[in-house]
């Protein structure tokens, strides 16, 4: 899977065959050294050029290869033998070189990219470090800060700064292969020892010390309890500090400790689980691959509060046209102005042109009659939403596609208001929406598999991580995060704390635990929605009864926090008290303490010792739970698609997979013991009822993730 030729008599071109990245394949490796060695003994050949087919130069190591017995010729000893040839050797890089691609070329003695390709080490990202020498040729390459960051962040830089970095050595607007090839046979003869990296000792860097101690502490910051970033510094540091060979054998090590770690599985499982969920599926049988998007030139949103705003910049930015509708003359100015900010913002950010004329601003509805998509994004009111329906059913012209932005709402009784139910989805976006990655795709049992593919087309032009799932209450974040909430309410009233219960999760790897998350989002939201559920009761009934409603266990704490004014950071008190109303910094409040002994007091409740294990079963086992009910509803199509789900939109973190795939590293016969658990402990608490799924697919063995949409098809076929 390389191949090989001679051109222009004397330069031997080994091209890297295997689409559609040219990953590192145990065939590839192979070809490679083959190749080389032919090169190498082929008296005629003065140098040689690497490059990969199909405009890509190489997206590193197979990362499918990972999972199983790695077998075949491995890259280090194939890169060094590139490194020591006698020949010159350049690397041609066109698309991407990244991971073990880059890897590669920092082997190669000259590297020529063309001006639209991207390098990086993103191996972090996949819960592993440069471990193909990257992590020791880099920093002799760039110095230690500049590889640092590239190593830790994983980021991909353009060619234009790895050539001020000094990666490569040319950047051509022109055919990269026949410029290496030129450039190859310049250097044919010259002094290749100069251009070995891995003999250069690193540059000098002042204050080495003190430099390792700030990054380490900074990626420690960030990185929530992922060990990978840790690892990559550790690394670096060995380049900066040791001989090569040293360095080369601290590199293994480091890596031996990261292959085998759990965290490097969940990271993987990521990478293909966002691929995974671009080929959507629904239980009608439309998919993905037999179901056409349409093209979407124009587009509308209406209602421009903090959402349509940041959906009408998100749409500008993929260079659509789009008409941004608010009624109110006033609200429309400041919307204009507040799009117009972010939009150059944005541009600034990115180093392009501000889109400010792709948005045209009207307070007429009448002026989305030709577009070919509408979001509408009004206030979240059944009623109100029914009405903006009919008027753009009435306005727009036939086909177009009508799309409402709800968390909540039923989208196929938004749909069946209209007279082509087949031309309405949910597009479910999460705030702001021009920054979070997640797109929920809600499609009724009457959206036409056109409206769901030209949704998830247009998700994945705006960058978004876009899942196609089934019409519910919540859809599927939300839906699982009720339990999860109602758990943490639950743990306060036995004993817990807020600050308790937030740093079980935060040391999970939520950014924030519950509790801070509902001071920043406000606690009125969810007030409003309980009262419109008609769970909300005034007064100050006390008892066990007081705390059953609808037949289960409620706790109204969050709605007496409510009725005292605290609505969290908006107010400058929730769960936390704040300096000030809008104020971010949450700091222990004494009054909620007591608030909490009275109320349990007053509900004849003894606070018990809760510990973090407690906490993390009971809110995280109770999700994952629903998660089950979800698969078994087919309102999510397989467990991917909810971790992806909760990794892009909800904070899970991603070195622990997603939910689904924390069940299965945890075990799913121990999730079902632990709710059959608590169950038994909260009978009036149904969410912690296991669902049938989980048994029947623990009954079935416990088969791995990646076999649970096989064993849910044979377990439904068999009901
Ligand atoms: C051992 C020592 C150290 C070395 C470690 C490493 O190198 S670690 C590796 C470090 N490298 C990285 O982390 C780079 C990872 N890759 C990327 O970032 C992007 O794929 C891209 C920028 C190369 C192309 O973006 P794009 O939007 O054009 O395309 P796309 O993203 O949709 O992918 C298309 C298909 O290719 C598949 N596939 C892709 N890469 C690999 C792979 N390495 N392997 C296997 N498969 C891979 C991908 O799953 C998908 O398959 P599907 O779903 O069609 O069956």
């Amino acid at each position: 899977m390389a191949e090989y030729n001679r051109v222009s008599e004397c330069v031997g071109v080994i091209t890297l065959r295997n689409p559609p990245v040219n990953a590192l394949s145990a065939a590839v490796r192979q070809g490679i050294v083959d190749a080389v060695q032919r090169a190498l003994s082929d008296p005629n050949v003065k140098s040689v050029v690497i490059c990969g087919q199909n405009g890509i130069f190489c997206g590193g190591a197979d990362i499918k290869e990972f999972g199983s017995n790695m077998t075949g010729h491995p890259l280090i000893p194939m890169i060094h033998a590139i490194e020591s040839a006698n020949k010159p050797v350049v690397a041609a890089i066109e698309g991407s070189a990244l991971g073990g691609g880059l890897e590669l070329a920092l082997g190669c003695h000259y590297r020529i990219a063309h001006s639209k390709a991207r390098l990086g080490l993103p191996e972090v990202s996949l819960g592993l470090l440069p471990a193909a020498g990257g992590s020791q040729r880099l920093p002799r390459l760039i110095g230690v800060p500049a590889a640092l960051n590239l190593i830790t962040t994983g980021r991909h830089v353009t060619a234009a700064e790895a050539l001020q970095l000094g990666i490569v050595d040319q950047v051509t607007d022109h055919n990269t292969v026949d410029a290496a090839v030129k450039f190859a046979l310049s250097v044919a003869g010259r002094s290749l020892d100069p251009r070995r990296i891995s003999t250069h000792p690193c540059p000098q860097q002042p204050d080495l010390d003190a430099l390792f101690e700030e990054v380490m502490q900074k990626v420690r910051q960030s990185a929530r309890g992922a060990i990978a970033p840790i690892a990559c510094v550790q690394a670096v540091r060995a380049a900066a500090t040791l001989p090569y060979a040293q360095g080369m054998e601290r590199e293994r090590e480091l890596m031996a400790t990261l292959f085998t770690s759990g965290q490097a599985r969940a990271l993987q499982y990521c990478f293909f689980a966002e691929r995974a969920v671009g080929r959507w599926r629904m239980p009608s049988g439309a998919r993905w691959d037999t179901s056409k998007s349409r093209p979407v030139h124009k587009a509308a949103v209406i209602g421009l509060g903090t959402m349509g705003r940041g959906i009408t910049v998100a749409l500008a930015q993929t260079g659509l046209s789009v008409i941004a509708v608010e009624t109110q003359e006033k609200q429309l100015m400041e919307a204009k102005q507040a799009i117009s900010g972010m939009l150059e913002r944005g541009a600034k950010r990115r180093g392009v042109a501000p889109a400010l004329d792709g948005v045209i601003y009207s307070q007429n509805i009448q002026a989305v009659a030709d577009v070919d998509l509408v979001i509408e994004a009004v206030f979240e009111d059944i009623a109100l939403k029914t009405k903006v329906f009919q008027q753009l059913s009435a306005v727009c012209k036939p086909g177009t596609l009508l799309c409402t932005n709800t968390s909540a709402l039923d989208v196929d009784q938004l749909a069946s208001e209209t007279p082509n139910p087949e031309l309405v989805v949910g597009m479910h976006f999460f705030a702001p929406a021009h920054v979070m990655k997640l797109l929920e795709v809600v499609y009724g049992p009457r959206s036409s598999p056109q409206a769901v593919a030209t949704a998830m087309q247009l998700g994945k032009k705006m960058g978004k991580a876009s899942v196609a799932v089934g019409n519910c209450r919540g859809f599927v974040g939300n839906r699982m995060l009720k339990p999860y909430i109602e758990e943490a309410f639950f743990l306060l009233e036995e004993g817990a704390t807020p600050e308790l219960v937030d740093q079980a999760l935060e040391e999970f790897g939520f950014p924030m635990g519950v509790f801070r998350m509902s001071d920043l989002s406000g606690l009125d939201v969810g007030w409003r929605v309980r009262k419109g559920d008609g769970l909300v009761e005034p007064g100050t009934a006390s008892g066990r009864f007081a705390r059953i409603r609808q037949g289960r266990r409620y706790s109204p704490l969050g709605d007496l926090l409510c009725e005292e004014g605290r609505f969290g950071q908006k107010t400058g008190r929730g769960w936390y008290q704040y300096d000030k109303p809008g104020s971010r910094v949450a700091r222990s409040d004494p009054w909620l303490h007591s608030f909490l002994g009275a109320y349990r007091a007053q509900h004849g409740l003894v606070a018990r010792r809760i510990d973090h294990q407690e906490v993390l079963e009971r809110c995280l086992y109770a999700l994952i739970n629903e998660g089950f009910h979800i698969l078994d509803d087919g309102i999510a199509a397989g467990p991917e698609d909810i971790d992806v789900i909760y990794v892009s939109g909800y904070g899970w973190p991603r070195h622990r997979g997603g939910p689904m795939f924390y069940a299965n590293m945890v075990g799913l016969a121990k999730v079902l013991e632990r709710l059959e658990h608590y169950q038994q402990l909260h009978p009036e608490v149904p969410h912690l009822q296991p669902s049938s799924l989980l048994r029947r697919l623990v009954a079935s063995g416990s088969p791995p993730i990646h076999k649970w949409g096989e064993a849910i098809k044979k377990l439904h076929s068999q009901l």
